[in-house]
């Protein structure tokens, strides 16, 4: 379903020429967030399920299953084929670095500028479409290159509460020329804003992501919680999501959480209570959720396990059938009967969603996802709201088959 990064095909000796600024995007109508209710939805054309053995759409259980409401755009929203060019600030990293390799091997991003206080003045040895050097780009630099028209994409990939003073300079840019280079932040700063599109695209609308300029890029644990919960939306009373993330979870700045010989051998819990993605599960899918967060000794990959109350008896396979629905057509969902397993997401681009146990009163059901943190959960993400921002084709530069 979905190969490693070090199975890609790797088209990155090429050297991208220099190209004018890309400028067919139209402005956004609306930057709200805008997520799509399976349990409202209703199917605009049958399309019979490949998925199982069950035609998809029929009411064979009493409650209403959908095909996919928000199918990928496809070539509604490839329609660019010039290549744009890309400042990453942040890029030390660990989602930068992804987010790089991923950047390399994509035939129309052209990363021109990399930040890096560490490692200012030091050749980026991974990117080998051109000669790039890490600087110290400070707002000041950053909002010179964006009046300067050299940049159409920055990424911000810094520690949560950074980025504002970058973000507020690159507005009054805006204010100043009319400009509107695109803005994606990997951190949580932005995910509440309604000004802000969160780019979570096999959930948000995916026009609405290609028409934004400002796009919050979905926290690790949030994407696959809400991957895990979205289809049971309307049958949920309320949920609780048990995590463990590998240590690159916590980034490269030294902690207790990425400190190996603290990590050793068990699972540390954190924040049991109130963790950021709690409260943007919570907020996005309009699901009571709590969120138990832990981090263990392997470096990237999270499991999750889901257990939801449900407000009616459900039986494990038709539950099982509404998510092969809802993610028909997705290449980065995956569904299946039996649990994923942590060790084997490593390195892969999608998310798996399993398990589907129903206890004995039918009215809970618990689900188990598997992300990798620095792909999905960030970078490959990343590139997709890139890609459909950008107008290229959402899949674009991801290993996907
Ligand atoms: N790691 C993960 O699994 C995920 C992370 N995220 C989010 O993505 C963002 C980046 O995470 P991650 O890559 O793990 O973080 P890292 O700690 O690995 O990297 C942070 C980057 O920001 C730079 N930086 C740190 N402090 C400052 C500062 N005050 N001013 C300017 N630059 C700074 C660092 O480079 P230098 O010090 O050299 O300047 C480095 O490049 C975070 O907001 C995180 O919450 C989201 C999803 C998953
Ligand atoms: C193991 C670990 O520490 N994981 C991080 C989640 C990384 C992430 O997605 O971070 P943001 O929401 O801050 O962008 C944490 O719990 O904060």
């Amino acid at each position: 379903m979905f190969s490693t990064t070090s199975g890609a095909v790797r088209a990155g000796a090429r050297r991208v020429a220099r190209y004018p600024a890309f400028i067919g995007i139209a402005a956004p109508s609306s930057n709200q967030c805008l997520f799509i209710s399976t349990s409202t939805t209703k199917a605009a054309s049958f399309r019979p399920a490949t998925l199982g053995s069950q035609r998809v759409g029929q009411q064979r259980h009493g409650y209403a299953t959908t095909t996919n409401p928000n199918p990928p755009l496809g070539k509604k929203n490839a329609s660019n084929d010039v290549p744009s060019r890309i400042g990453l600030i942040g890029a030390r990293g660990y989602t930068g670095q992804a987010l790089i390799d991923l950047l390399n091997d994509h035939p129309f991003m052209d990363l021109r500028y990399v930040s890096s206080r560490e490692l200012a003045g030091q050749k980026l040895d991974s990117y080998t479409k051109r000669d790039i050097t890490y600087a110290n780009l400070g707002v000041e630099e950053v909002a010179q290159l964006d009046k300067d028209g050299q940049v159409d994409c920055w990424v911000m990939a810094l520690p949560n509460g950074v980025c504002k003073p970058y973000i507020e300079a690159l507005n009054q840019v805006r204010a100043e020329t009319g400009k509107k280079s695109l803005i994606v932040d990997l951190s949580a700063d932005y995910r509440f804003d309604e000004t802000w599109t969160y780019g979570l695209p096999e959930l948000t609308k995916r026009s609405a992501i290609a028409q934004s300029k400002n796009i919050s890029n979905p926290g690790c644990f949030a994407t696959g919680a809400q991957l895990a919960l979205a289809p049971l939306r309307g049958h949920c009373l309320d949920a609780h999501v048990f995590g463990v993330s590998g240590y690159s979870g916590a980034g490269t700045k030294p902690s207790p959480k990425n400190d190996l010989d603290n990590l050793r051998g068990g699972i540390i819990p954190y924040s049991l209570t109130g963790h950021i993605h709690e409260k943007e599960i919570s907020h996005h899918l309009d699901i009571k959720t709590a969120f138990l967060p832990h981090v263990a000794e392997w470096f990237r990959g999270i499991h999750l396990t889901v257990s939801i109350d449900l407000n009616q008896q459900m039986t494990s396979r038709d539950i099982r059938q509404i998510y092969q629905d809802r993610y028909a057509g997705e290449k980065l969902v995956k569904v299946s009967g039996e649990a994923p397993l942590v060790r084997k997401i490593s390195g892969q681009h999608g998310c798996e969603l399993g398990a589907f146990s129903v206890d004995s009163t039918g009215k809970r059901v618990v689900i188990c996802a598997t992300i990798d943190n620095l792909n999905k959960g960030a970078s490959t993400q990343c590139l997709q709201n890139m890609n459909l921002a950008l107008g290229y084709d959402e899949f674009q530069g991801i290993p996907t088959v």
